[in-house]
Protein backbone atom coordinates (compact mmCIF):
# COMPACT_ATOMS: atom_id res chain seq x y z
CA UNK A 1 0.00 0.00 0.00
CA UNK A 2 1.22 3.43 -0.60
CA UNK A 3 2.23 5.91 1.68
CA UNK A 4 -0.54 7.88 0.69
CA UNK A 5 -3.05 5.47 0.55
CA UNK A 6 -2.21 4.89 4.76
CA UNK A 7 -2.33 8.18 5.26
CA UNK A 8 -6.05 8.53 3.92
CA UNK A 9 -6.70 6.57 6.90
CA UNK A 10 -4.91 9.03 9.11
CA UNK A 11 -8.11 8.20 11.89
CA UNK A 12 -7.14 4.62 11.86
CA UNK A 13 -3.86 5.06 13.28
CA UNK A 14 -4.65 7.02 16.41
CA UNK A 15 -1.91 9.17 16.72
CA UNK A 16 -1.93 12.91 18.04
CA UNK A 17 -3.80 16.08 17.51
CA UNK A 18 -1.85 18.94 17.70
CA UNK A 19 -3.70 22.01 17.71
CA UNK A 20 -2.29 25.68 17.27
CA UNK A 21 -4.11 28.02 19.54
CA UNK A 22 -4.36 32.41 18.92
CA UNK A 23 -2.47 32.00 15.32
CA UNK A 24 -4.40 34.39 13.62
CA UNK A 25 -3.74 38.25 14.85
CA UNK A 26 -7.79 38.92 14.16
CA UNK A 27 -9.02 36.03 16.24
CA UNK A 28 -6.54 36.99 19.03
CA UNK A 29 -8.30 40.32 18.92
CA UNK A 30 -11.60 39.02 19.07
CA UNK A 31 -11.33 37.04 22.31
CA UNK A 32 -9.08 40.05 24.04
CA UNK A 33 -6.28 38.34 24.11
CA UNK A 34 -2.49 39.16 22.93
CA UNK A 35 -0.92 38.14 20.31
CA UNK A 36 1.67 35.38 20.85
CA UNK A 37 5.26 35.59 20.60
CA UNK A 38 5.77 32.14 20.08
CA UNK A 39 3.11 29.66 19.02
CA UNK A 40 0.62 28.22 21.93
CA UNK A 41 -0.34 24.26 21.81
CA UNK A 42 -2.84 22.13 22.74
CA UNK A 43 -4.04 18.39 22.89
CA UNK A 44 -7.10 16.93 21.25
CA UNK A 45 -7.26 13.49 21.54
CA UNK A 46 -8.05 10.94 18.54
CA UNK A 47 -11.32 10.29 20.61
CA UNK A 48 -12.63 13.86 19.23
CA UNK A 49 -12.46 12.61 15.78
CA UNK A 50 -15.72 12.67 13.53
CA UNK A 51 -16.70 12.33 9.70
CA UNK A 52 -19.19 13.02 7.44
CA UNK A 53 -22.63 11.54 8.60
CA UNK A 54 -21.87 11.79 12.43
CA UNK A 55 -23.45 15.14 14.41
CA UNK A 56 -21.45 17.45 16.46
CA UNK A 57 -22.76 16.49 20.13
CA UNK A 58 -22.97 19.69 22.43
CA UNK A 59 -20.78 18.40 25.56
CA UNK A 60 -22.79 18.05 28.78
CA UNK A 61 -23.24 21.41 30.55
CA UNK A 62 -22.04 23.76 27.96
CA UNK A 63 -23.64 26.68 26.84
CA UNK A 64 -21.59 28.31 24.34
CA UNK A 65 -20.18 25.87 21.37
CA UNK A 66 -17.91 27.98 18.82
CA UNK A 67 -17.41 26.74 15.36
CA UNK A 68 -13.53 27.61 14.74
CA UNK A 69 -12.44 26.30 10.61
CA UNK A 70 -8.91 24.99 10.64
CA UNK A 71 -6.38 23.99 8.11
CA UNK A 72 -4.58 20.76 9.24
CA UNK A 73 -1.67 19.14 8.29
CA UNK A 74 -1.40 15.58 7.72
CA UNK A 75 2.09 14.05 8.72
CA UNK A 76 3.76 11.83 6.50
CA UNK A 77 6.96 11.06 7.97
CA UNK A 78 8.49 10.44 11.39
CA UNK A 79 10.70 13.27 12.63
CA UNK A 80 12.07 15.21 15.98
CA UNK A 81 13.91 18.95 15.52
CA UNK A 82 12.73 18.79 11.72
CA UNK A 83 15.22 22.36 9.97
CA UNK A 84 12.13 24.82 8.88
CA UNK A 85 14.12 24.55 5.29
CA UNK A 86 13.13 20.79 5.06
CA UNK A 87 10.04 20.87 6.65
CA UNK A 88 7.28 20.79 4.00
CA UNK A 89 9.11 17.44 3.22
CA UNK A 90 7.39 16.20 6.26
CA UNK A 91 3.66 16.89 4.91
CA UNK A 92 1.95 14.16 3.34
CA UNK A 93 -1.53 15.49 3.24
CA UNK A 94 -4.35 18.10 4.62
CA UNK A 95 -7.48 18.01 5.80
CA UNK A 96 -9.74 20.47 6.72
CA UNK A 97 -11.32 20.68 10.00
CA UNK A 98 -12.86 22.26 13.02
CA UNK A 99 -11.94 22.80 16.20
CA UNK A 100 -15.26 22.64 18.28
CA UNK A 101 -14.64 24.53 21.81
CA UNK A 102 -16.76 24.54 24.51
CA UNK A 103 -15.95 28.12 24.91
CA UNK A 104 -17.68 28.43 28.05
CA UNK A 105 -15.79 26.10 29.46
CA UNK A 106 -12.68 27.51 28.06
CA UNK A 107 -13.40 30.91 30.04
CA UNK A 108 -13.62 28.92 33.25
CA UNK A 109 -10.69 27.33 32.30
CA UNK A 110 -9.02 30.12 31.70
CA UNK A 111 -10.00 32.01 35.21
CA UNK A 112 -8.52 29.44 36.90
CA UNK A 113 -5.34 28.60 35.15
CA UNK A 114 -6.73 24.96 34.34
CA UNK A 115 -6.04 23.09 31.13
CA UNK A 116 -8.20 23.27 28.31
CA UNK A 117 -8.71 19.53 27.89
CA UNK A 118 -12.65 19.56 28.56
CA UNK A 119 -13.25 22.91 26.35
CA UNK A 120 -11.38 21.14 23.15
CA UNK A 121 -11.41 17.20 23.83
CA UNK A 122 -14.31 16.31 24.11
CA UNK A 123 -16.28 13.71 22.19
CA UNK A 124 -17.52 14.98 18.34
CA UNK A 125 -14.96 18.10 19.14
CA UNK A 126 -12.38 17.52 15.66
CA UNK A 127 -15.15 16.96 13.07
CA UNK A 128 -12.92 16.61 9.57
CA UNK A 129 -12.67 16.10 6.38
CA UNK A 130 -11.39 13.39 4.08
CA UNK A 131 -8.05 13.02 3.43
CA UNK A 132 -6.66 15.75 0.72
CA UNK A 133 -3.64 15.09 -1.48
CA UNK A 134 -0.43 17.23 -0.54
CA UNK A 135 -0.59 17.87 -4.06
CA UNK A 136 -4.20 19.28 -4.41
CA UNK A 137 -2.42 22.51 -2.16
CA UNK A 138 -0.24 24.08 -4.02
CA UNK A 139 0.78 26.99 -1.22
CA UNK A 140 -0.82 26.02 2.09
CA UNK A 141 0.63 29.54 3.00
CA UNK A 142 -2.05 30.95 0.93
CA UNK A 143 -5.77 29.14 0.79
CA UNK A 144 -8.83 30.31 1.57
CA UNK A 145 -11.16 28.92 4.43
CA UNK A 146 -14.45 29.68 4.84
CA UNK A 147 -17.32 28.92 7.23
CA UNK A 148 -21.19 29.19 7.34
CA UNK A 149 -23.42 28.15 9.61
CA UNK A 150 -27.26 28.31 8.58
CA UNK A 151 -26.13 29.42 5.13
CA UNK A 152 -24.67 32.86 6.88
CA UNK A 153 -21.02 33.70 6.71
CA UNK A 154 -19.20 33.37 9.90
CA UNK A 155 -15.48 32.97 9.04
CA UNK A 156 -13.82 34.11 5.64
CA UNK A 157 -10.10 34.05 6.24
CA UNK A 158 -7.26 32.91 4.42
CA UNK A 159 -3.46 31.08 5.91
CA UNK A 160 -1.52 33.91 4.27
CA UNK A 161 -2.77 35.50 7.91
CA UNK A 162 -0.96 33.39 9.96
CA UNK A 163 1.25 34.56 12.63
CA UNK A 164 3.39 31.42 12.37
CA UNK A 165 3.69 30.06 8.72
CA UNK A 166 3.26 25.60 8.04
CA UNK A 167 7.16 25.23 7.77
CA UNK A 168 7.63 27.09 11.08
CA UNK A 169 5.01 25.52 13.24
CA UNK A 170 6.17 21.92 11.68
CA UNK A 171 9.84 22.66 13.03
CA UNK A 172 8.50 24.41 15.72
CA UNK A 173 6.24 21.49 17.18
CA UNK A 174 8.96 18.48 16.19
CA UNK A 175 11.54 20.27 18.94
CA UNK A 176 8.67 19.22 21.54
CA UNK A 177 6.71 16.13 20.45
CA UNK A 178 8.16 13.56 18.09
CA UNK A 179 6.25 14.01 14.64
CA UNK A 180 4.53 10.97 13.16
CA UNK A 181 2.88 9.44 10.00
CA UNK A 182 -0.61 10.30 10.51
CA UNK A 183 -0.28 13.23 13.39
CA UNK A 184 -2.70 15.79 12.69
CA UNK A 185 -1.30 19.61 13.04
CA UNK A 186 -4.55 22.31 13.21
CA UNK A 187 -2.98 25.28 12.35
CA UNK A 188 -5.36 27.30 14.35
CA UNK A 189 -8.57 29.28 13.25
CA UNK A 190 -8.94 32.88 11.51
CA UNK A 191 -11.21 35.45 13.13
CA UNK A 192 -15.63 35.27 12.95
CA UNK A 193 -16.04 32.49 15.81
CA UNK A 194 -19.21 32.64 16.98
CA UNK A 195 -21.71 30.08 18.95
CA UNK A 196 -23.67 27.35 17.96
CA UNK A 197 -27.30 25.25 18.91
CA UNK A 198 -28.68 22.36 18.47
CA UNK A 199 -30.29 21.99 14.86
CA UNK A 200 -27.68 24.45 13.21
CA UNK A 201 -26.25 23.38 10.13
CA UNK A 202 -22.07 23.86 9.66
CA UNK A 203 -20.80 24.07 6.06
CA UNK A 204 -16.90 24.78 5.94
CA UNK A 205 -14.71 24.97 3.05
CA UNK A 206 -11.41 25.53 1.84
CA UNK A 207 -10.52 27.09 -1.43
CA UNK A 208 -12.19 25.03 -4.01
CA UNK A 209 -10.42 21.92 -3.04
CA UNK A 210 -13.23 20.16 -0.47
CA UNK A 211 -16.06 21.34 1.55
CA UNK A 212 -17.85 19.78 4.40
CA UNK A 213 -21.04 19.67 6.71
CA UNK A 214 -21.92 18.91 10.26
CA UNK A 215 -25.38 19.14 11.94
CA UNK A 216 -25.40 20.28 15.55
CA UNK A 217 -27.11 18.08 18.15
CA UNK A 218 -27.77 18.21 22.03
CA UNK A 219 -25.41 15.15 23.59
O1 LIG B 1 -7.45 32.13 24.28
C1 LIG B 1 -8.60 31.98 23.97
O2 LIG B 1 -9.49 32.59 24.54
C2 LIG B 1 -8.96 31.05 22.91
C3 LIG B 1 -8.05 30.46 22.17
C4 LIG B 1 -8.35 29.39 21.25
O3 LIG B 1 -9.43 28.77 21.29
C5 LIG B 1 -7.27 29.03 20.37
C6 LIG B 1 -7.59 28.26 19.16
O4 LIG B 1 -7.97 27.09 19.19
C7 LIG B 1 -7.36 28.89 17.85
O5 LIG B 1 -6.94 30.04 17.81
O6 LIG B 1 -7.61 28.23 16.84
MG1 LIG C 1 -8.51 26.33 17.25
Amino acid sequence: MSNTSKLSRFIEFGRKIVAVGRNYSEHAAELGNAVPTKPILFLKPTSSYITAGNPIKIPKGCSSLHHEVELGIVIGQRGVDIQENNAMDYVGGYILALDMTARDFQDEAKKKGQPWSLAKGFDTSCPVSGFIEKEKILDPGNVRLWLKVNDAVKQDGNTKDMIFNVPFLISYISGFFTLEPGDIILTGTPSGVSPVVAGDVIRAGLADVTEIEFKVEKK
